[in-house]
């Protein structure tokens, strides 16, 4: 059982002048943690909220109406010593993982010193013991990644490192901001396994902030549609794919590239390989019926559909579908 992080019935209201203000999010409530870890999706457009809505997880946005709580306290009347646990435990992540190094720094710089910060270790010696631990724990080689500059380590070492970082404070919770969505599409379902494996084997519980529906639905126990400041639906992945209640919720399906049946493709040539245009791990197909397939990544635990369907699937589809091409 992991602690409970939960925002009831919240309003966030920008000030933006003397008389004008804009509400960025409306009675809003969302539980994360508690009996079960959990995987929560929080999926919407640009400008829908999700920055704020992180902001407001992570105690930085005070709620204009409503409470955030934290293991049954409100975040906003802790006291220091509370604050700090709350610091601890609640991890971000952020999109793009070079904003938040300091170029001067090796990368060792970046791990150690919230271990330092948070008193976790006793020597320099300890510390680099937990980070080559926790470095191998998201599939990066010490060797490889210590005494680096962040310039010098790929998009996706970067992010890696960023998880460990989170890791190495031992948290109940992290916050995942988009962060896949700078790294290569090759690397993505990687970085979305290390996510998911955070909270299968360490019970840690995510909230993973995305616009992108179909990783939602490959790593998520929960998907929640935000909308205008709105939450607009909240169910499991299949209840909100296969039967979404509100309409914003189906154009969000339907934009998920699918095959257009009147493409004509010339069938004399070579046909695309499947793998050219999914390389983020096996799919499954929604709609079996051929030529009207869409390819999701599969959810951990699915069944692969056989690379003949997935092909029949991309022979089908129209250029928007190659969204993941191979660099
Ligand atoms: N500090 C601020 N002051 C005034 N308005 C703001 C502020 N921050 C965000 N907004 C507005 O609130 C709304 C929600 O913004 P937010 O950044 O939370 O959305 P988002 O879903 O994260 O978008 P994106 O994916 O583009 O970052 C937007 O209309 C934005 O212009």
């Amino acid at each position: 059982m992991s602690k409970l992080l939960e925002v009831t019935d919240a309003d966030v209201v920008y000030q933006l002048g003397l008389n004008k203000t804009k509400t960025a999010l409306r009675d809003v409530s969302l539980a994360v943690g508690g009996e079960r870890p959990s995987i929560t999706a929080v999926v919407g457009e640009s400008g829908s909220g999700k920055s704020t809505l992180i902001r407001l997880l992570l105690g930085l946005q005070p709620p204009s109406r409503g409470s955030v709580r934290y293991d049954g306290a409100e975040v906003a009347r802790l006291g220091s010593a509370g604050q700090r646990t709350f610091r601890r435990e609640v991890q971000a992540i952020f999109q793009d993982p070079f904003s938040v190094y300091n170029p001067f720094y090796r990368v060792d710089h970046a791990l150690m010193t919230p271990l330092r910060a948070f008193g976790l270790i006793k020597s320099r010696e300890e510390g680099y013991g937990r980070i080559e631990t926790t470095l191998q724990r998201v599939g990066l080689k010490p060797s490889e990644t210590l005494g680096k500059y962040p310039h010098q380590l790929s998009g996706g070492q970067r992010q890696r490192v960023m998880i460990a970082r989170a890791l190495l404070l031992d948290p109940q919770i992290i916050l995942a901001d988009e962060p896949v969505s700078m790294v290569d599409a090759s690397l993505r379902s990687t970085i979305l396994e290390i996510l998911f494996s955070l909270n299968r084997d360490l019970g840690i519980s995510l909230i993973y902030v995305t616009h992108d529906l179909a990783t939602a639905y490959q790593v998520a126990d929960t998907i929640v549609v935000l909308h205008g400041g709105h939450i607009l639906e909240v169910g499991d992945p299949d209840a909100v794919i296969h039967n979404p209640q509100h309409p914003y919720t189906q154009a969000l399906i339907d934009a998920v590239p699918s095959p257009d049946p009147d493409r004509d493709w010339n069938l004399e040539a070579e046909p695309p390989s499947p793998s050219a245009f999914l390389p983020t791990g096996p799919v499954g197909l929604y709609h079996t019926e051929p030529l009207r397939a869409v390819a999701l990544p599969l959810r951990p635990g699915e069944t692969p559909t056989t690379a003949a369907a997935v092909q029949m699937a991309v022979m089908a589809a129209r250029p928007p579908f190659q969204l993941h091409p191979k660099q």
